[in-house]
């Protein structure tokens, strides 16, 4: 900034452009200095020299292997390089590196190198800070037998691993970063080329999600003008969104990556609500997709019964022109409302409903002072001509349009009235500008073939009798009642949104002028704002404002990638046709009862691009005292798969308690149980209940504070807390044909304490272990 005050003094446009320029680029680099000034510099890595001598742009070695001699017959070396790592890069004012970006190649060997392939490593050191405090040190060292020296001196080594240091602090309800401890295994995943799909599995605790936004981080590092079009991170849950979305701004990295619950990928949409395992079963699955399209064509049709008319009306004096049901809004006025909100921005589908009018049966209009009539058979015609194009169905409007005037067209004779061809069309374009002024016309189509949006779909599809239809050979009349009920409840559930993003691309979108955008003078001035007091729209609100009208990303990322149905696989698909993919996930875990039409969707999603795979096999959260006993849960969910090795043990083992019959004795043993692990735990206590006891449990707990959380067994996904208690493992697995998956979840939550209650259902022994966890 000074040098650029310099530049301002010359005097010349061309120098005072230029200073602009300068104090703008040092205005961002300051600003992100501060920003991430807390924990800012967290490594160091003393380094035997590379084995060729050769030095990348950074300054560091290049090569991974240390040189030749440089461990001397009597084991002893010198350190060559020493390199601090951080947040972000940091140059001095020689423009030589001072510290290293930690997704710079340079800064690789940090998390790669352990004792058995050290590399040049010889000391890893973590270093905790606050403000500019360091609170402590933690050295790992890679080559144990080594005598190595710097400068003279000998190395020396302090505490006892940084890995171990990070997993036994107390959790918050939000997840911390890993960068100061990413393990070899995990550092693989996160710098793997962004080509094609990079699929990445592991059990509980490997650090899937951790890994799934620390590689968001790095592409977008390696490669920021590919991945301005933005990173997309699929989350199951919402609690899992507010959980996560703390740690990009934590790496440096925010605007660019959008985290969106899977149930609030449609915009303006955030739903909440769980289905029964019945109907989500119906609602998630390839059937429902023939259902939406059947439902999409039919819901032109309004039934005169519906008595509902919110349908733009005929004009007065004219509505004894159209023929409607039976049962239509007497005095023909209607109010013309359609639901507010109606998408602007091309979106449609997710805030308006409108309610259309019945069908109207016949059509009357005045054209060449002639009265020309369709009856309802020759509507219907007309119709099913229309609807045998391919196009969405919105966009079928101008065709069902033209062929309407068509059908008009013959019945008034005019056609035969001139020989002469050219005569003859423009006869034709006056009548049909003719018809198509007069708001008989305009109103009749309106109603006949309104704009369809997905919600008004939706919303007739909870009509049982016209789902029914719609649903024949497809779902079975179980099914129909209870979507039909599910339907008619307030609020969209999660598998709703699938199906509402569905129905947009099955209706389409007519194209709308666009809504000119007012150019704000302060985003000519490129980035000035960021050294105002006073500006419209932050760098932040502007990347909120843009990943908000953003339908199609560059790099999407899936975490529990095994929860999805096919029907949410379409939807994630779709916004990311030409992107690449990194997905996560467990199947182990998964809470989906189809898992093979799930894997469909899922390859169908992704394409042919080639997959990259990876496992990852270290369970950084669980002690192996509760690893162990998730184990015997998943060798009854998934005979045969491997679980996870715990990294650490705490020599705590899980509690069992029973509790008495009656829902006062559950109620009052949950409690007491929480209680207790407050009072032996700093951090978080997670309560899990089967998903019907939710409200319940919340009730139970509310006087205990909010380090405790009631959440229902699907809730539970992705978290993690201090301690857990699990309530009846038996209902939670009885609860959907995936229940002992869910149980599985349920059971690796905790990162230090686990009680499971039991209740007579679970068939408790003598010391209160249920049936289901025993040996
Ligand atoms: N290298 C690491 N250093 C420190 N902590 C780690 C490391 N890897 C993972 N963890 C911690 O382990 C815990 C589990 O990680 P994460 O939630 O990413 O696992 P996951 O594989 O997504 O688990 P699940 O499948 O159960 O959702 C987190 O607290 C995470 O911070």
């Amino acid at each position: 900034m000074n040098d650029a005050a310099k530049r301002g003094q010359v005097g010349t446009p061309g120098a005072l452009a230029e200073r602009d320029a300068q104090v703008f680029r040092a205005g961002i680099h300051l600003n992100r200095l501060n920003n991430e000034f807390e924990d800012f510099l967290f490594g160091r890595i003393d380094l035997l020299p590379g084995k060729d001598g050769k030095k990348g742009p950074d300054g560091a070695y290049t090569a991974v292997e240390p040189a030749e001699g440089a461990v001397r017959p009597d084991n002893t070396a010198d350190i060559a390089e020493t390199l601090h790592i951080g947040r972000i890069g940091v140059l001095d004012a020689e423009y030589a590196p001072l510290v290293i970006d930690w997704r710079a190649p340079a800064a690789a060997p940090f998390y790669r190198s352990t004792p058995v392939d050290p590399g040049r490593v010889v000391r890893r050191r973590v270093i905790r800070s606050k403000g500019r405090r360091v609170l402590g040190v933690e050295d790992d060292l890679m080559r144990p037998e080594l005598k190595a020296t710097l400068a003279g001196n000998e190395l020396a080594v302090i505490g006892d691993g940084a890995l171990m240091a990070a997993l036994g602090q107390a959790r918050s309800h939000t997840m911390r970063d890993i960068v100061a401890s990413i393990q070899a295994e995990q550092d693989m995943v996160i710098r793997a080329p962004a080509a094609s799909v990079t699929y990445v599995e592991g059990g509980p605790g490997t650090g899937k999600t951790a890994v799934a936004l620390h590689r968001a981080a790095y592409l977008l590092y390696q490669d920021r003008r590919r991945y301005a079009g933005g990173i997309l991170i699929v989350s199951p849950t919402p609690l899992l969104v507010a959980y996560t979305e703390g740690v990009l701004p934590s790496l440096g990295e925010e605007g660019q990556v959008a985290i969106r619950a899977v149930g609030s990928l449609v915009d303006g949409v955030e739903a909440t609500q769980y289905d029964a395992p019945a109907v989500a079963r119906a609602k998630g699955s390839y059937r429902m997709l023939k259902v939406l399209r059947k439902a999409a064509r039919g819901a032109l049709e309004t039934p005169g019964t519906s008595g509902r008319r919110t349908a733009p009306a005929p004009a007065r004096g004219h509505s004894e022109q159209l023929s409607f049901g039976e049962e239509t809004d007497e005095n023909g006025q209607g109010g013309g409302e359609y639901g507010q909100g109606d998408g602007e921005n091309g979106q449609g589908g997710d805030a308006g409903t409108r309610n259309p009018a019945a069908t109207p049966t016949r059509l009357r209009v005045v054209a060449f002072g002639r009265r020309l009539e369709l009856e309802a058979p020759e509507l219907d015609r007309v119709r099913q001509n229309a609807l045998s194009g391919t196009a969405p169905v919105n966009l079928l409007r101008p065709r069902a349009r033209k062929l309407l005037l068509d059908a008009l067209w013959s019945r008034s004779g005019s056609g035969s009235r001139h020989t002469d061809p050219e005569l003859a069309a423009e006869l034709r374009s006056s009548f049909d500008e003719d018809v198509s002024s007069e708001d008989t016309f305009i109103a009749f189509f309106e109603a006949w073939w309104p704009e369809l949006t997905p919600r008004g779909v939706l919303e007739a599809m909870a009509d049982e009798k016209r789902l029914g239809r719609w649903a024949r050979r497809i779902l079975n009349p179980g099914e129909v009642r209870r979507v039909a009920r599910s339907l008619k409840r307030d609020g969209l559930s999660v598998h709703d949104v699938a199906m509402l993003d569905e129905l947009q691309a099955i209706l389409g979108t007519p194209a709308r002028p666009r809504r000119k955008r007012e150019l704000d003078p302060l985003d000519q001035l490129t980035g000035l704002e960021e050294l105002m007091p006073v500006r419209e729209e932050s760098q932040r609100e502007r990347a909120e404002r843009l990943a908000q009208e953003r339908t199609e990303y560059a790099h999407v990322i899936v975490d529990e990638a095994q929860d999805l149905t096919p029907m949410q696989w379409r939807m994630i698909g779709r916004r990311g046709r030409h992107a690449t993919w990194t997905v996560v996930g467990d199947p182990a875990q998964s809470s989906w009862s189809d898992p093979d039409e799930a894997a469909e969707a899922r390859d169908e999603a992704l394409g042919s691009r080639p997959r990259r795979r990876f496992t990852l096999t270290v369970n950084y959260r669980n002690p192996a005292e509760i690893a162990e006993l998730a184990a015997k849960v998943l060798a009854l969910a998934m005979p045969g798969s491997e679980s996870p090795s715990a990294v650490r043990s705490t020599g705590v083992r899980p509690r069992f308690v029973t509790a008495a019959g009656g829902r006062d004795s559950l109620a009052k043993t949950v409690r007491e149980e929480a209680a207790r692990l407050l009072d032996q735990v700093d951090g978080t206590v997670g309560v899990v209940v089967a998903m019907n006891r939710r409200a319940e449990a919340a009730r139970w707990l509310a006087a205990l504070g909010d380090r405790v959380v009631a959440l229902g067994s699907l809730e539970a996904k992705g978290l993690e807390y201090d301690a857990t208690v699990v309530v009846s493992p038996a209902e939670i697995a009885d609860e959907s044909p995936a229940g002992l998956r869910v149980l599985y979840v349920a059971l690796t939550r905790a990162t230090q304490q686990l009680t499971i209650v039991s209740a007579p259902r679970d068939e408790p022994d003598a010391d209160g272990v249920p049936d289901l966890l025993r040996d």
